[in-house]
């Protein structure tokens, strides 16, 4: 029954789709889109779209709100006149200009799908397969090829992995089928195989430390308003504990504790071995650190982030202060603490809603999970 009911569950909750905002000359263009409107509600899938009526995108929109499915339209304020794009159904998401208008796209979608279009359609499909093949996604990405609509750009594509300008590998990004059924289930069955530039993780931190970077700079030229815009870290700076997360750490498998080391030394510029052989040696002021903390309140006490905009967290009352920078993603935090240059460690989200008391169980786990890292500590 759970097997059948897991069976069920659709692989994507949102697909994003980008197409033309005109109807183009073929019924066949327009029959597609509302066929692959009509295949997402089959499916349960809500849609993304660049929000508007106009063209393709009305067609597909309107096939899934109709069906009884979510509509998100990702719409630039400028082009949110109605002579421009016609009236949006479901969901409107308002953004700055096209490039933030993409990004949102991407970031709520699980897979991509594009329908014949001109420029605009080109564009957003070029960008989202380079994201791919430079492991800022792994999200799959489809082509509807509508009567042979891109047949040639995908001779293009093939002459341009011939040349040795795409990677063979990278030739597998996109998925493409006639009939939307039929790319529903490539896409369902994608498993990425290229050789990305470099991992997801790293694309992620180096956008948490531009945040950061911005965040530094907004707050140095408007000093009334420094506090980090971040209710999950406000949460913590009201004194929620983090002791969870530092269990989370000490207990992750070997392998995910090894490649999140490799992630930090490669984001610290330093030699893994190094900085592993480094951590042994200060395991036990490590563990004595975390112990403190595990039993320590984050407070704003003592906060520098006026005159840095780094979050210095105060712990008490153990330890009176010491430095850590905060860095925060939708889907997870990196608290990298610099005392004695030691513990750094990555926090998921989630585990900023622990209510804070004094548990045994945890401090069992905490030993547990530190024993263990020790045992198996080597690079
Ligand atoms: C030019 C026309 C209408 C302009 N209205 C648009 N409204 C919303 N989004 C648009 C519009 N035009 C382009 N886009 C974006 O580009 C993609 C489609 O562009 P294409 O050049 O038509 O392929 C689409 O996904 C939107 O994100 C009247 O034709």
């Amino acid at each position: 029954m759970e097997k059948e009911k897991e069976a069920r569950q659709p692989k994507f909750k949102r697909i994003c789709v980008f197409c033309g905002s005109s109807q183009g000359k073929k019924n066949s263009y327009q029959d597609a889109a509302i066929e692959l409107g009509k295949e997402l509600v089959r499916r349960s899938i809500d849609l993304v779209y660049g929000g508007g009526s106009v063209g393709l995108m009305g067609l597909v929109s309107q096939a899934v709100y109709d069906g009884g499915r979510h509509v998100i339209g990702v719409i630039p304020k400028t082009l949110m006149l109605r002579e421009i794009t016609g009236e949006t159904v479901g969901e409107v998401k308002a953004v700055a200009d096209m490039h933030q208008r993409k990004a949102e796209m991407a970031r709520q979608s699980d897979a991509f799908i594009a329908l014949p279009g001109g420029y605009g359609t080109l564009e957003e499909l070029l960008e989202v397969i380079t994201w791919a093949q430079l492991g800022i996604h792994d999200k799959p990405v489809g082509l509807l090829n509508v009567d042979g609509y891109y047949n040639s750009l995908l001779s293009f594509i093939d002459k341009a992995v011939e040349e040795g300008f795409i990677n063979p590998t990278a030739r597998h990004i996109i998925v493409s089928s006639r009939t939307a059924k039929e790319l529903m289930k490539k896409l369902e069955d994608y498993i990425p195989c290229h050789e990305s530039v470099t991992s997801k993780m790293s694309w992620e931190i180096e956008q948490l430390e531009l945040t950061a970077k911005c965040d530094i700079s907004r707050k140095q030229h408007t000093p009334n308003n420094c506090k980090i815009n971040d209710p999950q870290l406000c949460k913590i700076r009201q004194g929620n504990s983090l002791r969870p997360a530092i269990l989370l750490f000490f207990n992750l498998p070997d392998p995910v504790f090894r490649s999140f080391r490799a992630v930090l030394a490669e984001q610290l510029e330093r030699d893994p071995k190094e900085m592993a052989r480094e951590w042994e040696r200060r395991f036990w002021v490590s563990f004595a650190f975390n112990l403190t903390f595990c039993f320590s309140t984050f407070s704003s006490a003592g906060s520098r982030e006026e005159e840095g905009g780094e979050a210095v967290l105060s712990l008490i009352p153990l330890i009176p202060v010491t430095g850590g920078r905060v860095r925060s993603s939708r889907s997870f935090s990196i608290i990298h603490f610099e005392f004695l240059n030691i513990g750094h460690c990555f926090v998921s989200k989630s585990f900023y809603r622990t209510p804070n008391r004094w548990d045994p169980l945890l401090l069992l786990l905490l030993l547990r999970g530190t024993l263990s890292r020790r045992r198996n500590w080597e690079a």
